[in-house]
């Protein structure tokens, strides 16, 4: 049997502005069917990596292949690759069938097979029956949509998304994340999603490659990072709160490792109701812990303070990078 070659491999990408360092060393590799977020700060360098996989921007230094091509000297078109922008980047000029038709035909399909091609992509998310819709009668949700099927038209064996759900509300962009999500199962394309958010990548996303300053920090199932940032700077992008200093070294407090209702009284600083119970935060000797109780959880506390301890074997040493960029 012949080995499957990666749907994406980059290595060592580079590329820099004068003195910034926009991406350093990147490698990342992407089995096909796997799906992968790219997720930092903003400034991090996620949109320059997807842009140089893209062919919109030239690397420094480094390689990019899909579906085992050195495609690194090639122009966008050339690539082999579906892209969907944050503004969709839509031809308001043409309806629904005219922009995800589009892609198959500059591939060379013919009309027939063109309108064929787009209608299946239509099918997959949802639209066919809006295929003869212009572009300025859609809501924000179905003009992602459209602009997925577009990509996906040509059959890809990459798909990359720059932020697809940002510019929608709250309410719709938890829809799609299960919706596309379940999507990119069906579909076995391999995914490349660029994010800031961190529930987006959790929820879209097997594996995570997490940027800092033009580099790859950590890489990984998605369970795994989150589960098990490396640093002190990935657990506090990750928003976890509970990372204190200890010797030199950094404490990672999982709020799974707070055993409540047990141990010595520790007194309550703070309290917040939130949709789930409430937010509190507790003077520990190692710093002020700051849990996510249940309005169960929360009728432990008592006179402004909490019984609690901890569990030892849970709590992760890991080195504090937070200063150092
Ligand atoms: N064309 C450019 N000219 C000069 N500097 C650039 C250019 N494009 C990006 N940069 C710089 O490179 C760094 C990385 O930018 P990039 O847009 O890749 O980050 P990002 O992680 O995608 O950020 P965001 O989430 O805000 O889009 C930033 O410091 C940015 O200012």
């Amino acid at each position: 049997m012949s080995p499957v070659l990666p749907a994406l491999q980059t290595l060592g990408l580079s590329r820099h502005y004068g003195a910034v360092s926009a991406a350093e060393g990147v490698s990342l590799s992407l089995a096909p069917g796997e799906t992968l977020a790219l997720l930092g700060p903003s400034g991090s360098g996620k949109s320059t990596v997807l842009r140089m996989i893209a062919g919109l921007e030239r690397p420094d230094a480094g390689s990019v292949s899909v579906a085992g091509r050195d495609v690194t000297r090639l122009p966008p078109e050339a690539r082999c690759l579906g892209l969907v922008f944050q503004d969709y980047a839509l031809f308001p000029h043409l309806d629904v069938m005219g922009n995800v038709a589009y892609g198959p035909r500059r591939r060379g399909a013919n009309q027939v097979q063109a309108q064929q091609q787009a209608r299946e992509a239509l099918d997959l998310v949802g639209l066919a029956d809006l295929a003869a819709r212009r572009i300025g009668a859609l809501s924000g949700g179905q003009q992602q949509r459209v602009a997925l099927a577009r990509a996906l038209a040509p059959h890809p064996p990459l798909l990359l998304l720059d932020e697809p759900l940002s510019n929608l509300d709250e309410q719709l962009r938890a829809r799609l994340r299960t919706e596309l999500r379940a999507l990119f199962d069906m579909l076995g394309t391999a995914v490349l999603i660029v994010t800031h958010d961190q529930r987006e990548a959790l929820a879209l996303a097997g594996q995570v490659a997490l940027m800092r300053a033009g580099r790859v920090v950590q890489i990984g199932a998605a369970a795994g990072v989150f589960g098990q940032p490396a640093t002190a700077w990935v657990a506090e992008f990750l928003g976890q709160p509970n990372v204190f200093a200890r010797g030199g070294q950094v404490v990672l407090v999982p709020e799974s490792a707070v055993i409540l209702g047990e141990g010595e009284a520790h007194s309550v600083t703070f309290r917040q109701p939130d949709e789930h119970g409430e937010t509190v935060k507790a003077a520990h000797e190692l710093g002020e812990l700051t849990l996510h109780l249940s309005r169960r959880e929360a009728t432990l506390i008592g006179r402004d303070t909490l019984k609690l301890r901890l569990d030892e074997s849970q709590l992760r040493e890991v080195p504090d990078d937070r200063a150092v960029p």
